[in-house]
């Protein structure tokens, strides 16, 4: 901690009085807060290529950037995910992607394949720790998702990859059994084509009988939340997206899955925090991948900007708790770790800041059509002391506040990224 304890304690009560005034209760922010778990990706750390032996990404994704110091093996990625947590307030959870199994010489077997025992170290790791796991089985970055994968014409390729959405299912139950957490499993495909299509119909139909042998597995509706993610369009898919939010959509209402909203998955000037209220009409929860798209689906890290904000004000208005939030991003050209610590710190400020607005009375001013008012109090409250009782949410979970948490990845940096050739 870098300012004096006391200096962050007295604009904490001064923030908590001037909040008061407009009937916020900070410390019931600062409870609430503190509750809300984030997924925070594996994928990050190693630019989303895992331990296969692998490094091309496909699938229509790219992490760009040549940053030293990626982690290339599980301990240096277990590492760093540590490092990244120390900074950041809270407790969270770890998703992780198939590809991220850890064989050892005599195990490595391929993902249709994969059993609960190539993830026993992650379980490990995440039960000294008090994390819960999620789950991507992983529909790229592999020879068999060179075409297509759960829409494939190829019957051959299509029962490979439904077998790997089956292993990915009784490994997510093993994940819940064995940390005592329910553990949601999100499937993203990248199926798609370049050019404009003759027949949508028929992938799509293959992918819907695809899911439809997924999901007939008996596995413990409890313990696992299987997702579905959606897209508009990947990098040499422009065309046409097999798995698009339509198809989606209705499936998991059909099927009792959740959708999964990623914000870089949809037109520009679509906006996913206009999409949750809605989606929470008809649906018990949905999950949402935050991440920030920058002219296309870029993946840059997340901020703490104003479609952030607006995301957050929609989680918190609807019931974070019927929301599963977890970030998606990788950038490549810069410190990774710092890359995870101010992104999920982001999400959290954009949290609380939402914590932190009068929503009885701004909804007031909207039922009464005082449009005036609103639009003064929400610009006016952009200035409120949010800083202040996030300084203190961070001294009260004994990370650093402010800027000062990068001292500590500048140092990580030297002594241990620098050395990784
Ligand atoms: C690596 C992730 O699973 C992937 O990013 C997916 O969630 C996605 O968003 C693809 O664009
Ligand atoms: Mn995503």
């Amino acid at each position: 901690m870098n300012q004096a304890v006391d200096k962050i304690k007295a604009d904490y009560q001064s923030a908590k009085k001037q909040y008061a005034k407009l009937g916020v209760d900070t410390e019931a922010a600062l409870a609430e807060l503190s509750q809300i778990s984030i997924s925070m990706h594996c994928w990050q750390g190693d630019d989303v290529i895992g331990f296969e032996g692998n490094t091309e990404l496909s699938g229509g994704i790219q992490a760009t950037g040549n940053y030293p110091g990626r982690a290339r093996t599980p301990e240096e990625l277990m590492a760093d995910i540590d490092q990244a947590l120390s900074l950041i307030p809270g407790q969270h959870r770890l998703n992780l992607h198939a590809s991220y199994a850890i064989f050892n010489d005599d195990n490595q077997v391929d993902r249709n394949q994969l059993k609960p025992e190539h993830f026993k170290a992650w379980v490990d790791f995440a039960k000294t720790r008090g994390l819960g796991i999620d789950f991507n089985p992983t529909f790229f970055s592999h020879p068999k998702a060179a075409e297509a994968t759960l829409s494939s014409q190829d019957e051959d390729i299509r029962k490979f990859w439904i077998e790997h959405g089956q292993c990915c299912l009784r490994i997510a139950e093993y994940f819940a059994e064995e940390l005592d957490s329910a553990c949601t499993v999100n499937i993203w495909i990248p199926d798609g084509l370049k050019d404009v299509p003759a027949d949508r119909t028929a992938p799509r139909a293959r992918l819907k009988d695809s899911l439809d042998q997924i999901i007939a597995i008996p596995y413990d509706k409890d313990k696992v939340n299987v997702a579905v993610e959606s897209k508009v369009f990947g990098i040499g898919l422009e065309s046409y997206t097999v798995g698009s939010h339509e198809f989606y959509m209705n499936y998991a209402a059909q099927n009792n899955l959740l959708c999964l909203l990623d914000n870089g998955h949809y037109h520009p000037t679509e906006s996913v925090a206009d999409k949750i209220s809605a989606m929470l009409l008809f649906y018990d929860k949905v999950a949402l991948h935050v991440t920030r798209p920058v002219r296309w689906d870029s993946d840059h890290v997340v901020l703490y900007d104003d479609r952030t904000k607006e995301i957050a004000k929609e989680i918190i208005r609807n019931g974070s708790d019927r929301v599963i939030l977890g970030l998606d991003f990788f950038d490549a050209s810069i410190n990774r770790i710092s890359a995870w610590v101010v992104g999920m710190r982001n999400m959290q400020k954009a949290l609380l800041n939402a914590l932190l607005l009068p929503a009885d009375k701004l909804a007031k001013l909207q039922d009464k059509k005082e449009f005036t008012k609103l639009m003064m109090l929400q610009e006016e409250l952009k200035l409120y002391p949010v800083g202040a009782v996030w300084n203190y949410f961070c001294q009260q979970n004994k990370v650093p506040e402010q800027e000062y948490w990068f001292k500590e990845i500048e140092q990580y940096e030297k002594e241990i990224l620098s050395k990784r050739q």
